[in-house]
């Protein structure tokens, strides 16, 4: 994407480029029929936990629990996919607005969340219990990662509006829905 902004950039026809920058996506469509459905196991944290909650894995394993952090787990940036959604319509109204360019934005909320604070924000919002082991350190993970959003809400005016119960609930309203996924 980065090689293709830069032929862009130096095209004879001025085109306006956006980089998005995307954190942590979770959650769901507030319908509850769009939702993130993962081949296999899933790598990423959320679908994980979502599907340890309604029963389809056995237990989560948490990533190591001794980085310098709030509670020794992994801390992310977690934005609801809607927020997520919301971002590209801003960039969008932004290149028409400036025109020709390439310009760079993070998508996060600029907060960031435990692994543990993520399965208690999971808990609360399913109703149910969701065991975890505490695990090694998976190889290439770092402390923490959150964006700085001062940038996208200068520039663009957008900021990310969900809460982390707001992206819970959803997410829970699909996978719920959704035992097995889209089958
Ligand atoms: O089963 C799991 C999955 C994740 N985690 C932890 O949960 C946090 C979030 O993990 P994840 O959802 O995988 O997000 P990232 O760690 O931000 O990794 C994403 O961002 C990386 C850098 O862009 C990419 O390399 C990865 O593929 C992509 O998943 C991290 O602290 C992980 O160690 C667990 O403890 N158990």
């Amino acid at each position: 994407m980065g090689d293709f902004a830069k032929s862009k950039e130096n095209s004879a026809t001025p085109w306006s480029v956006t980089i998005l920058r995307y954190f942590n996506p979770v959650g769901a469509h507030p319908s509850g029929k769009i939702g993130e459905d993962p081949n296999g196991p899933p790598n990423n944290l959320m679908p994980f936990v979502s599907q340890t909650a309604v029963g389809r894995r056995e237990f989560l394993t948490v990533f190591g629990n001794d980085y310098d952090t709030v509670d020794g787990t992994g801390v992310r940036d977690y934005i609801h996919v809607m927020d997520l959604a919301e971002g590209h319509l801003s960039a969008i109204e932004y290149m028409v607005k400036k025109g020709a360019g390439k310009y760079t934005f993070n998508l996060g909320t600029g907060n960031g969340n435990s692994v543990l604070e993520m399965v208690t924000a999971m808990e609360k919002a399913s109703g149910k219990k969701i065991p975890y082991k505490i695990g090694e350190r998976r190889p290439g993970d770092i402390a923490t990662c959150y964006a700085s959003t001062d940038l996208a809400k200068a520039e663009m005016g957008w900021e990310a509006k969900l809460t982390l119960d707001d992206m819970c609930r959803d997410l829970w309203c699909w996978q719920s829905n959704n035992p097995n996924g889209f089958v």
